[in-house]
């Protein structure tokens, strides 16, 4: 890959500074083409598809339904992300949606826009949705996967993982219509159908084609059940929640998922020295150009990288301890982490990762030893293998320390190659000043 394009044989500035390589018992991954300074962006990735994170929405409310179906949600423009300010004019809905009594509800007679199931906050989200993630088959298919289904229970009962994996599905099948070249990216993307199929996928597959059939795709695939399999894996793998603004108790939760074409080949430590930002609720002003969208991801390195090294995102909070990072990984990634601080806590009792005494034990360690732990740590922020507390410099100077965030920080981005001193949360968006040496 030339160091101009992207993974995909795409032209972009944003990746001239990693490139892909191939790492025995890793897979693809990206590694950094120059030495990068703390705070560089080495990625600045648009999503190829964009599903919602919000269960099926009840046609009408209906006193047979959980509490948690009846919750309501806040609403999002279905293109961008953005959060719908109800009270806005220019609030247009699908014109193939039917206009629910419970859309009608949501927006209160409040706003002077329409109502309707799928809103938008403009008319320019709705044009561009409707020629793309929102065409016609996708509205339809959304609705009736909702209210009907021949053998069981609709999917509007079914626990809220499975309506996301409908959505997903949906999102998926139109990519393969809309934008076959993005669907075949989706289909290099790491994941693979198992020799069986689970339920899932023998569940929604017969759902969705029994239903809504989407229209047949242009080129060589066509819509098996091995494929409607590999799409799911390919799913639970790859992709990236946008999140909510961090809640006052500390609830983390997801507005929406992306599949980032180039994001996806970044692989996982449990120390990482880059992590990824999201801004979906910037105002279409802040983005700097109009290539540049709401819904980017943005990966920025944490501390200096030298050339070669593999620039790894961590999958979780990086405050989990070591089994459930294990368990983790292992259900929901496949692999066994064997990084630094996995090394380490492998020796450790259970007790020992539990996030608050492994708080006290970090904070104890660095009370007691700050300077040998400032010396171990090498030039490049990493850490000293044969330090016992490999994260304790990391959490000491990466980790938020805002309750219950557990989010990673990372400089802002170096100005005329000279290093920022505030460090920016990717969970909470606190800015502070980073005082260490
Ligand atoms: C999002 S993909 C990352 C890119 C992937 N390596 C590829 O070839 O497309 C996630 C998958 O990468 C692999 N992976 C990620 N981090 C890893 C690590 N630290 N050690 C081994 N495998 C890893 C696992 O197979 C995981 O399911």
């Amino acid at each position: 890959m030339s160091s101009a394009e992207d993974i995909h044989g795409q032209t972009t500035a944003a990746t001239a500074v990693v490139r892909m390589a191939e790492i025995e018992g890793r897979g693809r991954a990206l590694v950094a083409s120059k030495a990068l300074r703390a705070g560089e962006v080495v990625l600045r990735d648009s999503p190829i598809l964009l599903y919602s994170a919000i269960p099926l929405k009840p046609s009408s409310p209906s006193p047979s339904l959980s509490p948690s179906h009846r919750h309501q949600h806040r609403d999002y423009c279905s293109n961008c992300f953005r959060i719908l300010e109800h009270s806005s004019p220019s609030v247009v809905s699908c014109p193939s949606c039917s206009c629910t009594a419970a859309a009608a509800a949501v927006l209160g007679g409040g706003g002077g826009g329409e109502a309707g199931e799928y809103l938008f906050c403009g008319p320019n989200c709705r044009s561009a949705a409707l020629a793309s993630s929102h065409t016609p088959w996708v509205c339809q298919a959304l609705s009736r996967l909702r209210d009907y289904c021949p053998s069981s229970l609709p999917l509007l009962h079914h626990h809220q993982e499975r309506q996301l994996q409908a959505r997903f599905l949906v999102a998926a099948y139109n990519l393969a219509i809309v934008s076959p070249s993005n669907f075949r990216i989706l289909l290099c993307l790491q994941g693979k159908s198992p020799a069986q199929p689970d339920d899932a996928a023998l569940f929604l597959h017969a759902l969705i084609f029994s239903l809504c059939p989407p229209p047949a795709p242009h080129g060589s695939f066509s819509f098996s059940l091995e494929l409607t399999a590999a799409l799911l894996a390919k799913d639970k793998l790859n992709a990236f929640g946008l999140m909510e603004p961090l809640a006052k108790d500390g609830e983390r939760s997801v507005r929406a998922y992306g599949i980032y074409p180039n994001a996806s080949f970044f692989n996982h430590d449990c120390l990482p020295n880059a992590c990824r930002f999201d801004y979906v609720d910037a105002s279409a002003t802040a983005t700097a150009t109009a290539s540049e969208c709401n819904t980017d991801l943005v990966v920025r390195v944490i501390h200096d990288i030298p050339q070669g090294r593999e620039i790894c995102l961590s999958y979780f909070p990086v405050n989990l301890n070591h089994s459930d990072r294990q368990r983790r990984l292992r259900e929901d990634y496949g692999f066994t982490c064997t990084c630094d601080r996995c090394k380490v806590e492998a020796n450790w009792s259970d007790d020992e990762g539990d996030e608050e005494e492994e708080e006290e034990e970090t904070e104890e360690a660095m009370d007691e030893d700050h300077d040998q732990l400032m010396e171990d740590s090498t030039e490049d922020g990493g850490v000293n293998e044969e330090n016992n507390f490999p994260h304790a410099y990391f959490f000491l100077r990466y980790m938020c320390n805002r309750k219950n965030c557990w989010g990673t920080l990372a400089p802002l981005p170096p100005s005329n190659g000279i290093p920022s001193s505030v460090m920016e949360c990717n969970v909470c968006g606190d800015m502070k000043n980073d005082d260490a040496p």
